[in-house]
């Protein structure tokens, strides 16, 4: 499969120079050139295959042949090690966990596919890769530990100093080795925005190999489609007319599942859920898209002012404003709203959310009142108790740590504080 640049400034790439460049040199976001529907069987016979066999189907024609197939295969079941439940709350909303893998957010599944994709590419490859991420909460966890020791690549993490949940800091600061973490003095979308800057620093690229592990690169990105054929799977056969709530901050994983839509995946419609950060909400109304500075919630880890991937969605319905207001809708809520709704889905269904699935739950509710026939999931894309503090402030019930986040309570937080790009960019060339 070849990827083109959303920029169109730049020449196609092979699946291997699309993961390992992350960006194209253009700056832009690659895409993949064919999106080729699925045989029908696929989703025909669904209550046949297993998980990890959906994810070969659907994931193939990215991949292959550069990755041969049995290797695709092993990619994947290493994968897909840990399971991604449906839980129905009532007959029209249901949650999709996606928090049952190493550390407890959705990131886990694209963090450890790329790191086994880049693996494979650089393994008779003497030359060291640079992983650059920039992480709102939890890409940067995630990240540390799918690529933690794998041989050739360090890691370089950046988040926004005291915006991260201290669960979050503590997975993405303390595990050493290949991975370092450096505390930016700004917000997200700085730490994105030197990201960026980094890739087309010729002083910087000409002295090093870097790539990125945020859903900008494909091989992260690609693989967040399997959670809603793996949703779909569970639930066809006792309801039509599902929809997807996806909460949404850099828009990758509910792009991911239009992806899936696109390769016959039968959805009716996707919600993108936002806290304030609202630039999509507006877009939507206004059809102004108005990237603007993040602002802090309790949900922060979409704390994402200028969201990367909303670019592959409008390419996807060909840059058709109708089209995609047709298929996708987008709705904001408040702190406060969020808070009601933890309480809420715990007071009703005894259910404990944490605020990223809350925001989602309310983009069902929204999404319900216009469509009462629907069925709607929810994707939970982190464990409540990453986010601790606020949720058992809400819910007033103490809540047993699982084992992933126990083992990382007491270690010692290590980061590099920084503040501009020139800081990165000494770092990086020391
Ligand atoms: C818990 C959680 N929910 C939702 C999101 C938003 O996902 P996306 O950036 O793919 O829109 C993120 C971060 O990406 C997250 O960590
Ligand atoms: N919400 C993310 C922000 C980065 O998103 P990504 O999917 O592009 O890596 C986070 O938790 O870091």
């Amino acid at each position: 499969m070849k990827y083109y640049s959303l920029n169109h400034k730049a020449p196609n790439a092979s699946f291997k120079d699309a993961v390992i460049k992350g960006l194209a040199p253009d700056k832009g976001l690659y895409f993949p050139e064919s999106i080729t529907p699925l045989d029908p069987e696929v989703f025909n016979n669904i209550d046949n295959l297993s998980y990890t066999e959906i994810a070969f189907e659907a994931i193939k024609q990215f991949i292959t042949p550069e990755i041969p197939e049995v290797v695709l295969k092993e990619i994947i079941n290493e994968t897909l090690s840990f399971d991604f439940p449906v839980v129905e709350l009532n007959k029209s909303i249901s949650t999709l966990e996606l928090f049952h893998g190493p550390t407890m957010a959705f990131k886990d599944v694209g963090a450890r596919f790329m790191a086994r994709c880049l693996g494979y590419f650089n393994q008779d490859n003497d030359k060291e890769v640079t992983v650059l991420v920039a992480t709102s909460g939890d890409t940067g966890g995630a990240v540390a530990n799918g690529f933690l020791g794998v041989k050739g690549v360090n890691v370089v993490i950046l988040y926004p100093s005291g915006k991260v949940s201290d669960i979050q800091e503590k997975q993405l600061t303390t595990l050493g080795q290949n991975i370092t973490a450096l505390e930016v003095n700004g917000t997200f979308d700085d730490c994105q925005a030197m990201v960026k800057t980094a890739f087309l620093d010729t002083n910087l690229t000409s002295n090093m190999q870097l790539t990125s592990a945020n859903s900008i690169n494909v091989a992260r990105w690609l693989p967040q489609l399997f959670y809603f054929i793996f949703a779909y799977k569970q639930l066809h056969n006792k309801y039509n007319d599902i929809v997807f709530s996806v909460p949404s901050g850099n828009f990758g994983n509910i792009c991911a599942g239009i992806m899936a839509q696109q390769l016959g995946l039968p959805v009716k419609h996707f919600i993108a859920s936002n806290n304030q950060n609202d630039v999509v909400t507006e877009y939507l109304k206004s059809q102004l898209y108005n990237p603007k500075p993040s602002v802090q919630t309790i949900s922060n880890a979409m704390d994402v002012g200028d969201p990367s991937n909303f670019i592959r969605i409008q390419e996807i319905y060909n840059n058709d404003f109708e089209t995609l207001k047709d298929n996708v809708s987008s709705f904001s809520f408040s702190d406060e709203a969020t808070k009601e709704a933890l309480l809420e889905i715990y007071d009703t269904y005894n259910y404990v959310a944490d605020p990223h699935g809350a925001v989602g739950y309310l983009g069902c509710k929204a999404y319900l009142k216009e469509n009462p026939n629907a069925h709607c999931v929810f994707l939970e894309t982190a464990h409540p108790t990453k986010f601790l503090d606020v949720v058992e402030d809400v819910i007033k019930e103490k809540q047993p740590l699982p084992e992933q986040i126990e083992a990382v309570m007491d270690k010692e937080k290590k980061s590099v504080v920084i503040s501009t790009y020139n800081d990165l960019k000494g770092y990086l060339l020391k």
